[in-house]
């Protein structure tokens, strides 16, 4: 059955591999692309996924919009997923040593290397390396060095493992195991410069690298990006259960079973991929695809919306959970002055953004210390799924994040705020301003 579908996002054309502005074309999408694709579209096939058949399907003029690109991008974090619950899992019950150290004596694992190099492996043959450009948190410098050819070794290895499990998602994998340079070369490709012209894709391999290593949360954050805008995101979230009111049960599970059970096949159901796409006024929620049902593309998924509650003594505000990162002080006396009652859910990663878009909280907020500059990575692709969700970003100046100046969110006033709505939002913003001046941010 040929199915038409639209969206609003604006007039584009497939050209010699390149989307330019301006030409309507027309797609009967039958789970195949048409003439005017490029090589590898005509020979692709891919099934129609939840969140590309948008509410606009009797939309008389249908056009093509990033379709191509949020199935592959889903596709690649599901992947991103299964590698680092192996990793994670053997990290925690080796009790193993595979945590480095970066220049900012931050944290770096064999998992955000070997994410780095798969996604940007999956992305550039999905779409022609020419054609692709990443900006990505890690580089190759501490990896290369002659201290780290055990960690090299590792990546190369998981890496292989993780591509010869690419066909399940429906992605291809490579016709001979990638050598050392080849995962060298996937992983320092990432190099973009960003920009408010053009399109570029930006990675978080692992986000919240301490949760990680701590057998707690963490994400895997995928987002396009195009002339400054954030159009697409894709969150995994391997231990981010489907359901709320699995959380303790997992937790519990991952933090004392794990260390003495092996990945099991309950793995699956411990997590989530949430996606969206700008503009189609809605986010979608997918289970991890399981490792030993024999499951394989396309996966089922189920539409994600932001809480309704915008009474604050209802309402639940997440925040990082290292104070270092967000002044959990600041955060408490605004809270109280705006009379939010919860206790603030303290987690890891972008999961945060994750919990707001799925109505678990309806309050995100982060001020970092004066001097920190956000990375465009650390959020697009969770401010997008809360736009979509129905909720509300902003810096706490009430302005949009500006993703179109490079790798830092330049210009952000003071901290990030997300919401469940725009009451909740203007309350929040309010009281920032009530009480910045006499605190010591
Ligand atoms: N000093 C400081 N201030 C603010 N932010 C910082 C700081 N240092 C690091 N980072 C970035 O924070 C990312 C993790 O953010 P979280 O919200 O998950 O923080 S927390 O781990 O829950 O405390 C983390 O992302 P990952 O490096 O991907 O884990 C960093 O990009
Ligand atoms: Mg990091
Ligand atoms: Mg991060
Ligand atoms: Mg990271």
């Amino acid at each position: 059955m040929a199915i038409k579908f639209s969206h609003n996002l604006g007039l584009e054309k497939w050209n010699d591999n390149k989307l330019t502005r301006s030409n309507k074309i027309h797609l009967n999408f039958s789970g195949k692309f048409g003439c005017s694709l490029s090589k590898f579209r005509k020979t692709q096939s891919f099934p129609v996924m939840e969140g590309l058949k948008s509410s606009s399907l009797l939309a008389p003029e249908p056009v093509i919009n990033y379709s191509q690109e949020l199935d592959v991008a889903v596709r690649a974090v599901q992947l991103a997923c299964s590698l680092c619950q192996r990793v994670q899992n053997s990290l925690i019950s080796k009790n193993s040593d595979g945590v480095q150290s970066k220049d900012d004596n931050s944290p770096v694992t064999v998992a955000d290397w070997s994410v780095q190099a798969t996604v940007s492996w999956i992305l550039s043959e999905s779409f022609g390396s020419s054609n692709v450009s990443i900006i990505a948190e890690e580089d190759i410098q501490n990896l290369s060095m002659a201290k780290a050819g055990g960690v090299l070794k590792d990546v190369v290895k998981t890496v292989n493992e993780c591509l010869a499990e690419a066909p399940r998602f429906g992605l291809k994998s490579p016709k001979m195991a990638l050598g050392t340079t080849e995962v060298l070369e996937a992983i320092s490709r990432c190099n973009s410069l960003g920009g408010p012209a053009g399109r570029f894709w930006t990675l978080d391999p692992v986000d919240g690298t301490l949760g990680f290593v701590r057998g707690d949360q963490y994400a895997i954050a995928l987002a396009l990006i195009e002339d400054g805008e954030v159009v697409l995101g894709v969150l995994g979230c391997p231990n981010y259960p489907m359901r709320k009111e699995w959380l303790n049960y997992h937790h519990r599970y991952h933090r004392i079973i794990s260390k003495l059970t092996p990945p099991t096949s309950e793995s699956w159901d411990k997590g989530c991929v949430i996606y969206a796409r700008r503009g189609s006024g809605e986010a979608w929620m997918q289970p991890l695809l399981h490792v030993n049902k024999n499951l394989v593309w396309p996966n089922s998924a189920k539409p994600v919306r932001v809480s309704s509650i915008d009474n604050p003594a209802l309402a639940t505000f997440c925040e990082p959970v290292e104070k270092a990162n967000s002044s959990h002080s600041f955060t408490a006396g605004l809270a109280h002055s705006v009379g939010l009652r919860k206790q603030p859910l303290r987690v890891y990663s972008m999961v945060k953004y994750a919990a707001i878009a799925r109505g678990d909280a309806e309050i995100f907020m982060k001020f970092a210390r004066a001097g920190y500059k956000e990375k465009i990575w650390d959020h697009a692709a969770g401010v997008v799924i809360i736009q979509e969700a129905g909720g509300v970003v902003t810096d706490a100046g009430g302005r949009p994040l500006d993703f179109s100046k490079g790798i830092y969110l330049e210009g952000l006033d003071r901290g990030v705020v997300a919401t469940a709505g725009a009451n909740l939002h203007d309350k929040i913003i309010r009281a920032v301003d009530a009480s910045w001046d006499s605190s010591s941010l």
